[in-house]
């Protein structure tokens, strides 16, 4: 029997206060914005200094938008970033390119394809992804969930976003039983990082294993109880 331990990702982060609560409520991933125009951006130098003070625990997720192959690569060769986010229309090719271009320079990562879910079809072409991970979506950064009854059969390992927090990644976990979590909206307040927030966010996941309810998964998916 496998132990569940649901990953946890928290997004959009920007600030040296934001790393500090970061390395105190220690998620598995901790994610960057690094393709300018969206809110949560920020240039590459500060990057850097973040990745600096984040615990090496901690993965560091770069969340690229439809960017030139060599521009991810600038962030992996700085090591500013351990993990390759694609959230825009990154098609199979792509990665294939993107991986010769890491394996060319010494960088390779692992690298997770978000996919914005509105019908079974997008599930469908999700689950056809050469990434290493699929990421399940409403948007980028949009702060609202999608029709989780979409997610019946996803038929592989996937991290959810889409609008989680800590009043529903508990239930979303139960639920769906991603192979991680991803949260950004929602674990801020007036548009900034809201540390009590994370730290929420994550135990409430975490709580899920103390409480003595689920302890494990079965090789078929069903849920063991104690
Ligand atoms: O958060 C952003 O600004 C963003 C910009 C561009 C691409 C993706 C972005 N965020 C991703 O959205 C989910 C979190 O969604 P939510 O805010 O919790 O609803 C996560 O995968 C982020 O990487």
């Amino acid at each position: 029997m496998e132990k569940r331990t649901t990953k946890i990702k928290l997004c959009g982060m920007r600030t040296v206060e934001d790393i500090e609560a970061v390395n105190s409520c220690r998620p598995d991933f901790a994610g960057i914005i690094c393709t300018d125009g969206f809110r949560r951006y920020i240039p590459w130098q500060e990057a850097l200094e973040l990745k600096e003070r984040l615990d090496p625990s901690i993965a560091c997720v770069g969340v690229f938008v439809n960017e030139t192959y060599e521009y991810v690569e600038t962030y992996l060769k700085r090591g500013i970033i351990d993990v390759v986010q694609l959230h825009g229309r990154e098609d199979n090719y792509y990665i294939e390119q993107l991986r010769r271009v890491m394996m060319y320079q010494g960088t390779v990562a692992p690298v997770i394809k978000a996919f914005t879910v509105r019908s079974r079809e997008d599930i469908e072409e999700a689950s056809r992804s050469t990434a290493d991970y699929i990421l399940l979506d409403n948007g980028t950064g949009s702060g609202e969930s999608f029709d989780w009854s979409l997610l019946e059969d996803v038929g592989r390992k996937f991290f959810l976003a889409g609008g989680l927090g800590p009043e529903n990644v508990a239930a979303a976990v139960e639920q769906l039983q991603p192979f991680a979590v991803d949260m950004s909206s929602r674990i801020e307040t007036d548009f900034k990082k809201d540390p009590v927030k994370m730290h929420q966010a994550v135990e409430a996941v975490r709580n899920l294993l103390k409480t003595g309810d689920c302890i494990g998964q079965t090789e078929t998916g069903a849920l063991c109880f104690s």
